[in-house]
């Protein structure tokens, strides 16, 4: 099976060809019943796509179960009939293939095609609707194609399908039923809300909310009309239907209360030749990220009654019309693992990680699985291949792992037996998790986090403990450890006398850590470590950084400026805790740090510092006194130094640090005469800034 979805294999023998139509059947009849076909989109179409290759070879090895040639309904065929066929489309995945098709049509017919129409490609499912003197009295799926199943119970939640027209008409609409986006995130809203499974996409949100009786909710569908003919008995406002261009069509349709697509950004538009289709198809393609409601493709048609009648259909298709598939928002790909990330108001969310899967025209690493009884109910396993959906700014999601793909080698999915964020006890009675401590979570997070080893390093200080602090409500930021008392922490659990000095010292001497801890202790967002000793170093006091704009904020180097406004953002809503620290005495300088202004200043005024005013770039591994230093802490050695740190040798280089196996920088800086320094020459340079220890 793994071959045979690959574009460039062939069938190359009946028995081959034979597997592949079963597997094809059997994935058409999983993708119309419950939406799990083990194949993405693009793979099924590969596959139907070497089936019809193999047909044309060898005409009279075709198997009855073939998906070429027939309407695939899957199973859910009905019994109310059609009164004309409703068929499926053909379809052409490229430029080239489109150029051949409308070739052969107008070959077909011995003239060009009079008049295009291009339009969305809905992806939904395909209904009709019979209207009686302008009242809709039933709805039915296109089944198999000549008979579908009676749906008339929808009638009333699908917006754009009114129950009454503006006026009388007698005719069939066809069109079809989906869920925009904004419809699908409500049902599944109010299907979790009702203890039931989210749907994994619109398609399938749509196909179980159009078939479903008997449910305690509603839940709302869309209506899009593509096309419409005469019912016996129709009369003057319908029987001429027949006779009338698609684009009449849909807008008399469009007149009688009818939702089509002309109110959207996609409205089907006629074109004159090959070359304008093909722009238009473009610009639909370009507009489908934004588009409130999913499309898979464009269908180009020929336009006139004439063209339509004359180009007649086959068994599974019309011959006038055309579907120019888009890549699939389906992909399959595998699950890697899973995290646990924990919410504002303690909500414990398992989201997917994933093998990186190209999807819609971007690269897809994460998808989410709601809640912990999404993934027992689906059986999900690491190193599942999984069914993922992602179209628009839908968050991605796993439909359903593909279970034949399995190896053997997946591993069950281990849950979290505490807190991830706070190791509290988790509360597990409803169907999403949470944190005991709920929004103190949280608090005890960005605590625990504040006081830890990198950031103000606080002894004594772990969870259990800030745990304890959050409880009994004297703590709820991490200021509040500042003006704890002696009698207050006496009054916790298992805090002995001497335990509380050591905690208020430990405590004491945080309010002397610099600037760059402090700033890492806030937890400002896309600010690491390394990035809050470069800020902090830079602006040398809280002040300045407060100060500081976007633009100035970049000025740091490594902050881009998609970062800055985020940083400056953020210091702004940390205001109050900073204003908390400061008021506790916490210090908010950078020792040995100059402010800007005065740095440039002091740059105006000349260099400082041994390397003031000078660029140095190091190579090659450091030895005597330097040889312990990492790059970066080179770097910081130049920067203290009143140096400027680069990586590449240029004519404005003033020193090389050339150590033992320097290579090409080290050949440049002869050839351009730049200063060439040794690690033992640099190191005397340097001695006032180098680390201590
Ligand atoms: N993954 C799988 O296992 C699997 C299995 C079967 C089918 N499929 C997918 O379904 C496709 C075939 O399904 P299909 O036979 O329903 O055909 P289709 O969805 O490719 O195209 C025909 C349908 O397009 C719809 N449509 C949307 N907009 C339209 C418009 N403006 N004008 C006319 N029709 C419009 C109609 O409902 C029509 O029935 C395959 O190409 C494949 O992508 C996938
Ligand atoms: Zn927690």
């Amino acid at each position: 099976m793994k071959g045979m979805t690959n574009t460039s294999a062939v069938l190359a023998h009946s028995a081959a060809y034979a597997e592949a139509v079963q597997t094809a059947t059997r994935a058409a009849a999983a993708y119309y019943a419950q939406g799990d076909s083990a194949l993405d989109d693009d793979a099924y179409d590969r596959l139907v796509r070497l089936i019809e290759a193999y047909e044309q070879e060898h005409p009279d090895e075709v198997l009855p179960d073939s998906p070429t040639g027939k309407v695939a309904g899957g199973a859910a065929v009905g019994d109310v009939p059609h009164t004309a066929a409703m068929l499926s489309l053909d379809n052409v995945f490229s430029a080239e293939q489109f150029a051949t098709w409308t070739a052969s049509l107008e070959r077909r017919l011995g003239r060009p095609v009079e008049r295009w129409s291009v339009e969305p490609k809905l992806d939904g499912l395909a209904v009709a609707a019979r209207y009686r003197q302008g009242r809709l009295v039933r709805l039915i799926t296109r089944g198999d194609g000549t008979a579908g199943e009676d749906v008339s119970h929808a009638v009333g939640t699908i917006v754009g399908l009114p129950g009454e027209l503006t006026e009388p008409a007698t005719f069939e609409v066809r069109g079809e039923v989906l869920m925009t986006t904004e419809q699908f995130e409500k049902a599944n809203a109010v299907r979790t809300e009702h203890g039931g499974e989210p749907f994994a996409n619109p398609r399938n949100g749509a196909a179980g909310t159009l078939r479903a009786k008997d449910r305690p909710y509603t839940v709302e569908m869309t209506f899009f009309a593509y096309g419409a003919l005469p019912l016996p008995g129709s009369g003057e406002l319908g029987e001429g239907l027949g006779e009338w261009t698609h684009s009449d069509i849909l807008r008399r349709v469009a007149a009688l209360g009818v939702h089509t697509a002309a109110d959207t950004a996609v409205p089907p538009r006629t074109a004159a030749t090959v070359q304008e289709v093909q722009a238009r198809v473009e610009e639909i393609a370009a507009l489908r990220p934004e588009l409130p409601f999913g499309i898979d493709g464009i269908v180009v048609k020929a336009d006139s009654a004439e063209d339509q009648r004359e180009a007649g259909a086959g068994s599974r298709a019309p011959r006038w019309a055309i579907a120019y598939k888009l890549p699939a928002v389906e992909k399959v790909t595998r699950l890697i693992a899973v995290e646990w990330n924990v919410g504002r108001t303690g909500i414990i969310a398992p989201r997917a990680v994933l093998e990186p899967v190209e999807i819609d025209g971007s690269t897809v690493t994460y998808a989410t699985l709601h809640n912990p009884a999404d993934i027992t109910r689906r059986d999900l396993r690491l190193g599942d291949q999984v069914m993922v959906y992602k179209a628009g700014d839908i968050i991605p999601r796993i439909e359903a792992p593909v279970a034949h793909l399995r190896t053997g080698e997946e591993q069950p999915i281990a849950f979290p037996e505490a807190c991830p964020q706070c190791g509290s006890e988790i509360d597990a009675s409803e169907q999403r998790w949470r944190c005991v401590r709920g929004r103190n979570c949280r608090v005890v997070a960005s605590i625990a986090y504040a006081v830890g080893r990198d950031q103000l390093d606080i002894e004594g200080l772990g969870t259990t403990r800030v745990v304890q602090l959050v409880d009994a409500g004297l703590v709820t930021d991490f200021a509040d450890l500042f003006t704890l008392t002696r009698e207050q922490l006496l009054t916790l659990d298992r805090m002995g006398e001497t335990s509380a000095d050591n905690l208020l010292a430990g405590i004491d001497r945080a309010r002397t850590q610099p600037l760059s801890r402090v700033l890492a202790a806030l937890g400002v967002r896309g600010t690491g470590r390394s990035m809050s000793r470069r800020i902090a170093r830079h602006f040398a006091t809280m002040d300045h950084l407060r100060a500081a704009d976007a633009d100035a904020v970049q000025r740091v180097e490594g902050i881009g400026v998609e970062k800055a406004p985020v940083i400056v953002a953020e210091l702004a809503e940390l205001g109050p805790l900073i204003a908390k620290l400061v008021a506790a005495g916490v210090n908010m300088t950078e020792p040995g740090a100059t402010p800007p202004a005065e740095a440039e200043e002091e740059a105006a005024a000349g260099p400082t510092g041994p390397l003031g005013g000078m660029t140095v770039v190091v190579t090659g591994a450091m030895t005597g006194p330097l040889e312990k230093l990492s790059r970066n802490q080179m770097n910081e050695v130049i920067e203290r130094a009143g140096g400027k740190a680069s990586s590449s040798v240029s004519k404005r280089t003033s020193l090389v640090v050339a150590g033992e196996n320097a290579g090409s920088k080290r050949a440049k800086a002869e050839d351009l005469g730049v200063r060439i320094a040794t690690p033992d020459e640099f190191a005397v340079m340097v001695a006032d800034a180098l680390p201590t220890s």
